[in-house]
């Protein structure tokens, strides 16, 4: 047992916010909202009006955040047998699961109540569906039976440019679309590199995760072949009109980066490579999104 300056000086240095804090999974969510923000500025010709931005923002961050908890409850368990999570706030019990329930409960309702009262009902809805494809379809059920589980379940991580689109429009467009296709086909090879630096973790927890399932080379092959995909969908909005040359000469450069990334994890074989893989992905995808955003507000005043 802990004695009380022990238990004193764990407070003073991890206050109980900030274990609320991270299972809202905050960087994870603030790059998504990039995304949203990005999906928002391309539906109108202007600027978006900043009243649905910042309700659209506010909302989709508070479902997302309400989301990752959920997922922090459903997985306690299983995070508390891998190294990486063992020691979040529900799998190390300094939250209880009543605790982490209705705080994700709240989050949640107030963010789908916000979309709903001061963005539009489909957004709300899309959001909700989202929300409950990755806390419910993907965490409790696809993530322990399949190795697909990322694929399928991607789709929820997707959808942030198409919830920003509808946030302004409260309309479904094929071009948001392209934008949930881009994120969608960059997943697997974002997850990918990091369970097959992660796959003894993976391996040991029972996680059906690729490179556990199908063997390492099986995956370092999917991520090559994943990136190719990521790329195809990345020439899509320069190939509809959508976006225009700023936009192709910056994603042409990702790109390369990107498969030079993703043919190493394939043909090499330092253990290194496919972490840092992952997170160059993180670095691609966010770029990604700010080149579409730059090439926007340019084609508007040149
Ligand atoms: C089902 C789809 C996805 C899966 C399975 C997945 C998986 C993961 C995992 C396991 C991590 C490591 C987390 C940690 O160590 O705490 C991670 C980190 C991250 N992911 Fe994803 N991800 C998905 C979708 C996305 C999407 C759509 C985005 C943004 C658009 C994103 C952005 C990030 C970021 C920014 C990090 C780094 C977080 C940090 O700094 O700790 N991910 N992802
Ligand atoms: C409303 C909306 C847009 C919802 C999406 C919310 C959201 C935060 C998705 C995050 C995707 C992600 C980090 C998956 C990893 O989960 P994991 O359980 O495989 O990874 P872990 O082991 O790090 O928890």
């Amino acid at each position: 047992m802990r004695n009380s300056s022990e238990t004193h000086a764990r407070h003073w240095l991890n206050p109980v916010w900030r274990d609320y804090w991270e299972l809202g999974k905050p960087r994870v969510v603030l790059v998504m909202l990039v995304c949203v923000l990005v999906g928002m500025a391309l539906a109108v010709p202007g600027l978006p009006p900043l009243d649905k931005v910042l309700a659209g923002l506010v909302g989709i961050g508070l479902a997302s955040m309400g989301a990752a908890a959920f997922n922090h409850l459903l997985d306690r368990r299983l995070d508390r047998l891998m190294l990486r999570t063992a020691s979040r706030p529900v799998a190390e019990g300094r939250l209880g699961s009543l605790q982490a329930g209705l705080y994700a409960s709240l989050l949640s309702v107030a963010g789908i109540t916000l979309l709903w009262w001061e963005v539009n009902p489909l957004t709300a809805w899309l959001t909700l569906a989202s929300l409950l494809g990755y806390a419910l379809v993907y965490t409790a059920f696809l993530k322990r039976v399949t190795p697909q589980n990322i694929t399928i379940g991607g789709l929820a991580g997707a959808a942030p440019p198409l919830l920003g689109w509808v946030a302004v429009t409260g309309q479904i467009h094929p071009d948001a679309l392209l934008l949930v296709l881009i994120i969608f086909a960059w997943t697997p090879p974002h997850f990918w590199a990091l369970a097959i630096y992660k796959q003894d973790e993976y391996a040991r927890a029972g996680v059906p995760m690729l490179p556990v399932t199908h063997g390492e080379t099986f995956a370092r092959l999917q991520v090559w072949l994943y990136s190719w995909l990521t790329v195809a969908a990345t020439l899509l909005p320069f190939a509809t009109g959508m976006s225009g040359w700023l936009y192709l000469v910056g994603v042409v450069a990702l790109n390369l980066r990107f498969l030079q990334w993703n043919w190493r994890v394939w043909r090499g074989s330092d253990r290194q490579v496919p972490l840092a893989a992952f997170w160059f992905s993180i670095r691609y995808i966010l770029l990604l999104f700010l080149l579409l955003l730059a090439d926007h507000y340019v084609r508007l005043v040149f």
